[in-house]
């Protein structure tokens, strides 16, 4: 498959070079990482083992990556007001678009560019950070659950995700992608902002009990507003403690979130907390506390 990667930081360098080793035609649109990637290759340090990459497809500019089959998507969201015009010189007549953004957002507004029947979403449940320029840290974990914007599994979903097992990134299709983004949102609410807010990371805010039971209200409410969007099944309320186990075994790790407030850049908020405070809202869910911890985080956006 040729597979052109727009947003080519710690996800899509992560995906685009397990994807690469695997066999698959890969190229990337590289900002910081062009320099470096260009002289020396790719360099994935990872907790499965380190490999390297010597040759490397990128490009500096979208136009120069060709039509492809499958569009990855790893942006940040709040560059998104970019991100159809980079997306659309890979386009071509079958070419799929799979958004591996967190929050929700992203999959409409490819849909209304693009036409909803190309677009997939994907929740990646991946540790990963930049490394120095030409090297991504693959810090723990990696599956993906993906699936058709349309709703439903297709064909087309099953066979993105046996390519992504062929190349030893653990993925699932699955039918209910709104369901499979609200649970991802359960993880990422309260992480994200509270460390993002606190300048601590999940080891910490889960060691001492006060905050431990923040994240879980804050867990609860985001799964009040998800089981408000009739979800094919509703999402219980023991997988809050799923995801509080599931963090417990992550040893002190940084939200990406977290890194761009420490390093001064923007913050996913529209995507990960306005976006779901307004499809929770038009549907009867005030989630207070999620409210609160958005209105605290756009107080501290550069340029306010
Ligand atoms: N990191 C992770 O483990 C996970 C991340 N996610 C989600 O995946 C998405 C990507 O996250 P992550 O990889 O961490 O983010 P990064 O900041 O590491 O990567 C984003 C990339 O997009 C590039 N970019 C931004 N604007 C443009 C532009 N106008 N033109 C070209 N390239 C551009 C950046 O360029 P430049 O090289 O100049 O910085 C950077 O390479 C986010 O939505 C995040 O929430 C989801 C699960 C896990
Ligand atoms: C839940 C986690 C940390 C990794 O699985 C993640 O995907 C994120 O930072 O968004």
């Amino acid at each position: 498959m040729k597979i052109g990667v727009i947003g080519s930081g710690a996800l899509g360098l992560y995906y685009g070079a397990m994807l690469q080793r695997g066999g698959q035609d890969v190229r990337f649109l590289l900002r910081r990482d062009f320099a470096a990637v260009r002289a020396h290759g790719l360099r994935v340090q990872s907790v499965d083992g380190d490999f390297h990459l010597e040759s490397v497809a990128g490009a500096r500019e979208a136009s120069e990556l060709g039509e492809v089959d499958l569009v990855l998507v790893g942006l940040k969201t709040f560059a998104n007001h970019r991100l159809v015009e980079l997306v659309r010189p890979l386009v071509g007549e079958n070419t799929a678009i799979l958004t591996l953004q967190n929050g929700l957002g992203n999959e409409q507004l490819l849909a209304g560019a693009f036409g909803a029947q190309r677009v997939l979403g994907g929740i990646a449940f991946l540790c990963a950070n930049r490394g120095k320029p030409g090297t991504v840290l693959h810090l723990g974990q990696g599956n993906i659950r993906l699936g058709e914007f349309a709703g439903g599994l297709s064909p087309r979903a099953e066979a993105i995700a046996e390519m992504f097992r062929a190349c030893g990134v653990g993925c699932e299709a699955v039918a209910d992608l709104l369901r499979a983004r609200w649970e991802k949102l359960v993880w990422n609410v309260p992480f994200n902002g509270l460390c993002a807010l606190t300048g601590k990371d999940v080891t910490e805010l889960l060691e001492h009990p006060p905050t431990r039971q923040q994240v879980c209200a804050l867990m609860l409410e985001v799964v009040a507003g998800a089981n408000a969007q009739g979800l094919s099944s509703p999402v219980p309320a023991e997988f809050v403690e799923r995801m509080l186990s599931f963090t417990d075994g992550m040893d002190h790790y940084r939200p990406s979130m977290m890194i761009d407030r420490l390093e001064g850049r923007p913050l996913e908020l529209e995507a990960i907390y306005g976006i779901p405070l307004q499809q929770a809202a038009a549907r009867g869910v005030e989630m207070v506390r999620v409210r609160m911890l958005h209105a605290l985080l756009a107080l501290g956006e550069p340029g306010r």
